[in-house]
């Protein structure tokens, strides 16, 4: 990966760990939000991005490219494939038990994805320093040892969930969040 002086971990960033009530290895991580365009089962067209996660710090998913996600004739679009690193990435870092959006998304573009492909997507992170956290994640297709197509370093930056009531719904936030305070 190509990544910047920006998403690189500064020395003394430090890797998680598992937190106490993780999801068992293996157990598959739900949707944050039912309309999400990454993960949501409620978007008619998103990319239903269905994950688990082996260690209870990484992720490991699976998206199937579809006939809406097309940017060239019978290939993926690059911004949905930036999507599909977005959307793996912050399922991984949902893990740490705090709220994070992304800063800066960085995406290298291997090879093209044909429609009907099945990408195997991995996010794990490289390093955390304050509210920053570092990391990485790759598309393989085919299979989880497929040819590599894309690949993408982030810098992600914790928030209060404020940010999303501030910014956002946070009717439809409390809906589907009981576990967070979102207006404290
Ligand atoms: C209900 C649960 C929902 C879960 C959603 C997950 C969705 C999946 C992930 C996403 O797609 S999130 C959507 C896309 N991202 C955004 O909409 C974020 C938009 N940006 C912001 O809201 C603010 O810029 C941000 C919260 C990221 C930072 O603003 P703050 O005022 O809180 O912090 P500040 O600007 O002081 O930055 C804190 C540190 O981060 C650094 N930083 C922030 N943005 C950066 C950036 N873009 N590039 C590099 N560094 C950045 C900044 O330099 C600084 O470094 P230092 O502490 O060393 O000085």
């Amino acid at each position: 990966m190509t990544r910047s002086a920006i998403t690189t971990p500064p020395p003394g960033a430090t890797l998680p760990e598992p937190l106490p009530g993780a999801p068992a290895p293996g157990s598959p991580l739900g949707s944050h939000y039912s309309r999400c365009f990454g993960c949501g089962d409620r978007h008619p067209t998103g990319l239903h991005l269905s994950a688990v996660t082996p260690d209870g710090v990484t992720v490991t998913a699976e998206f199937t490219v579809g006939e809406a996600h097309q940017g060239a004739p019978g290939l993926a679009h690059g911004g949905v494939l930036a999507a599909a690193m977005d959307e793996v990435i912050g399922m991984s870092v949902w893990l740490f038990q705090r709220p994070y959006v992304t800063g800066r998304l960085e995406t290298d573009y291997l090879a093209p994805v044909p429609v009907g492909t099945t990408l195997h997507l991995r996010a794990w992170c490289t390093g955390m320093s304050g509210r920053k956290a570092y990391l990485e994640a790759e598309g393989r297709a085919g299979a989880p040892d497929g040819p590599v197509a894309v690949r993408a370093a982030a810098l992600f930056i914790e928030v209060g969930m404020e940010h999303f009531a501030e910014h956002g719904d946070a009717q439809a936030i409390l809906a589907e969040h009981h576990e967070y305070e979102v207006n404290p």
